[in-house]
């Protein structure tokens, strides 16, 4: 009985061991991830602000720091990850459709159709989500080392109530804007007849994709309105996707 119980206490033992070298693990992999994307936003920052300064103009801007934002955004794809394994306590779904909204106007969108790389509405929405990435990453970051300063905290829960809409109208501004070249070079599109049977048009496509923003933006905005007033004013807020 006596050694069942020795048994039982130091199989809780290693659990714990375990659970606090898991959480160790990914409390330094989350560090170092906060610290990466914080760099390449700042990086991506920099880029433009300099780009702009020598050129006087904002025609060229994106072909300058397309690489960089390519690269940096899609990392962000691991986000999608940190939610399913259970490192960070965000839904999978919420992260999913901001980080991949994201990526399919860096690659389908703005990548894809050269014509719009020029528009007002790609810088708009460059800026906008510079600043908040810029915010958010640092905010991780600082949260994770315990060292959070509250203008940082501030900003997080503030700056997206001004920057998210404005994000979403150079978003969609962009994407209106490519639809007439789509129309014409017909691009990703596929027409009957053809080997597979399968027809897809692009244009249309991306027409149902900015109305999919009516149902899709609202939520992602009030998830940040409840962890908003979550961390700012203490609520205790249920979650019913989680
Ligand atoms: C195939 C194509 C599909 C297309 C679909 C189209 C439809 C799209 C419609 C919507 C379009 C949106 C367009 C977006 C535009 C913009 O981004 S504009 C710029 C403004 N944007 C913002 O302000 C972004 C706001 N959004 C976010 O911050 C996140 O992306 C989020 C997922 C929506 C919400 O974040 P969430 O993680 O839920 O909240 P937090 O409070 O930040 O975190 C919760 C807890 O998780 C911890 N955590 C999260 N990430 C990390 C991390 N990387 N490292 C460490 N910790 C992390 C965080 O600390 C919190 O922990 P606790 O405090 O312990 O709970």
């Amino acid at each position: 009985m006596a050694s069942g119980e020795e048994d039982g206490s130091l199989e809780e033992k290693e659990n714990n061991n375990k659970k606090r070298a898991k959480s160790a693990i990914a409390t330094a992999w989350l560090t170092f991830y906060n610290i990466a994307m914080t760099a390449g936003w700042l990086v991506l920052a920099v880029a433009m602000i300099r780009f702009y300064l020598q050129k006087g103009t904002h025609k060229g801007l994106y072909k300058s720091i397309s690489r960089t934002l390519k690269f940096f955004q899609t990392f962000a794809l691991l986000e999608v990850g940190h939610c399913a394994i259970g490192i960070v306590r965000t839904s999978v779904i919420v992260t999913g459709v901001q980080v991949c909204s994201r990526i399919f106007m860096v690659w389908f969108v703005t990548n894809s159709i050269k014509q719009v790389q020029n528009e007002e509405s790609v810088i708009l929405f460059l800026v906008v989500w510079t600043l908040t990435e810029i915010t958010r990453y640092s905010f991780y970051t600082f949260n994770l080392l315990n060292h959070l300063p509250y203008f940082i905290k501030w900003a997080r829960y503030n700056m997206f109530i001004v920057m998210y809409p404005l994000g979403v109208i150079g978003e969609l501004m962009t994407i209106y804007a490519a639809l007439p070249h789509v129309r014409k070079s017909e691009m990703y599109s596929m027409r009957l007849p053809n080997k597979y049977n399968v027809s897809f048009d692009y244009y249309i496509f991306l027409i149902i994709i900015m109305l999919s923003y009516i149902p899709l933006f609202p939520q992602l905005f009030l998830h940040m309105l409840r962890q908003r007033r979550r961390v700012l004013h203490g609520e205790v807020i249920v979650e019913k996707d989680e």
